[in-house]
């Protein structure tokens, strides 16, 4: 099974992408943001919500008991000790659950699944990823457009900053990058507005989401792409053994790049997107 990262950073279009990958494309798809709010639920086993309370105080919930979104997240976009947190109380459930869906989704035969986390490199799971998509936009977007998305429901410049501050600058994503979704591209009036068409993506991400997932299918195409995937699954050891050599091949990869260090950002967005050849 080949497990693909999708990231970028916050308002970037990740989640534009995770749509058509499931709507159009109907892939299979590992949302951590999703995940991350099942396992503050009061009745998740897990216990995180409690943990919470038991750091941040009552304060974070509402009065049915869940909780309070944007009154944790005022608490800890811009205090990055209280963001360590947060993250050190959440993540640990949110990576148990991530790996069960996996393993369920390997015994079920999948291909190709993506898991798709603003935080997959921060957080280095990159590191457990087949390959690595990274969804850019300029920070300049980023903000307009978390502004324009999340202004209406009482988001202030200042928080939206705060938010994009709490994250690693996207260019600093590209060195982990095997492809680059350039979604810099303003949405037009004939951009696609169905969700089975992946509502809201602009032409050209669309296209370039196309070709991705035509080189995704490749991987296990024809004869010996499906004889190989088949030895993967049926015979675990092969499996691992293949899974080892990709992951150790990706890291040389990734530790060249970090050190391309004169590489500009519109190079490597240009290098690496799809469809440049
Ligand atoms: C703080 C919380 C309650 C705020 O909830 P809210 O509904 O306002 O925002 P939402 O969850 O939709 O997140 C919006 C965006 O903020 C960014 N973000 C979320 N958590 C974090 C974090 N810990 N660090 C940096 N950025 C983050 C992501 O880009 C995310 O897409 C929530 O984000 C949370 O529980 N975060 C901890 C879990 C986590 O790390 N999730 C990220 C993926 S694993
Ligand atoms: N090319 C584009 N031009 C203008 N707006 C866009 C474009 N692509 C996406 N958007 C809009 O920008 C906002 C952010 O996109 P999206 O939700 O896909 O980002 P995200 O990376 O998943 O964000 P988050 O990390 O906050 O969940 C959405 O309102 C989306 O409709």
């Amino acid at each position: 099974m080949l497990i693909v990262g999708l990231t970028g950073g916050i308002a970037s279009g990740k989640s534009t992408v995770s749509s058509l990958l499931q709507d159009k494309h109907h892939l299979p798809l590992i949302d951590l943001d999703l995940l991350a709010r099942e396992v503050v639920r009061p009745t998740d086993s897990s216990r995180t919500l409690s943990k919470l309370v038991a750091h941040f105080g009552s304060g974070i919930l509402q009065e049915d008991g869940t909780l309070d979104r944007p009154v944790l997240g005022r608490l800890v976009f811009g205090n990055e000790q209280e963001r360590k947190v947060l993250n050190a109380i959440t993540h640990r459930a949110i990576r148990k659950r991530m790996a069960w869906t996996l393993l369920w989704n390997w015994v079920k035969g999948v291909k190709v699944t993506v898991v798709d986390t603003p935080l997959l490199i921060e957080a280095g799971l990159w590191r457990w990823c087949g390959e690595l998509v990274v969804v850019w936009c300029s920070p300049e977007d980023q903000l307009s457009r978390m502004l324009s998305r999340d202004g209406p429901k009482g988001l202030t410049e200042d928080e939206a900053q705060s938010r994009l501050s709490s994250q690693w600058p996207l260019r600093s994503k590209l060195p982990y990058a095997d492809v680059v979704l350039d979604n810099s591209s303003a949405l037009t009036s004939s951009s696609s507005t169905s969700p089975s068409e992946g509502g809201g993506a602009s032409e050209i991400l669309t296209a370039q989401v196309g070709d991705l997932v035509r080189s995704w299918r490749g991987y296990y195409g024809g004869v010996f792409g499906t004889l190989y995937w088949l030895a993967e699954w049926l015979v675990p050891p092969f499996g691992l053994l293949m899974a080892a050599l990709t992951l150790v091949s990706r890291w040389g990869k990734v530790k060249t790049r970090l050190r391309e260090s004169e590489e500009s950002d519109q190079q490597a967005v240009e290098r690496r997107s799809i469809g440049s050849g």
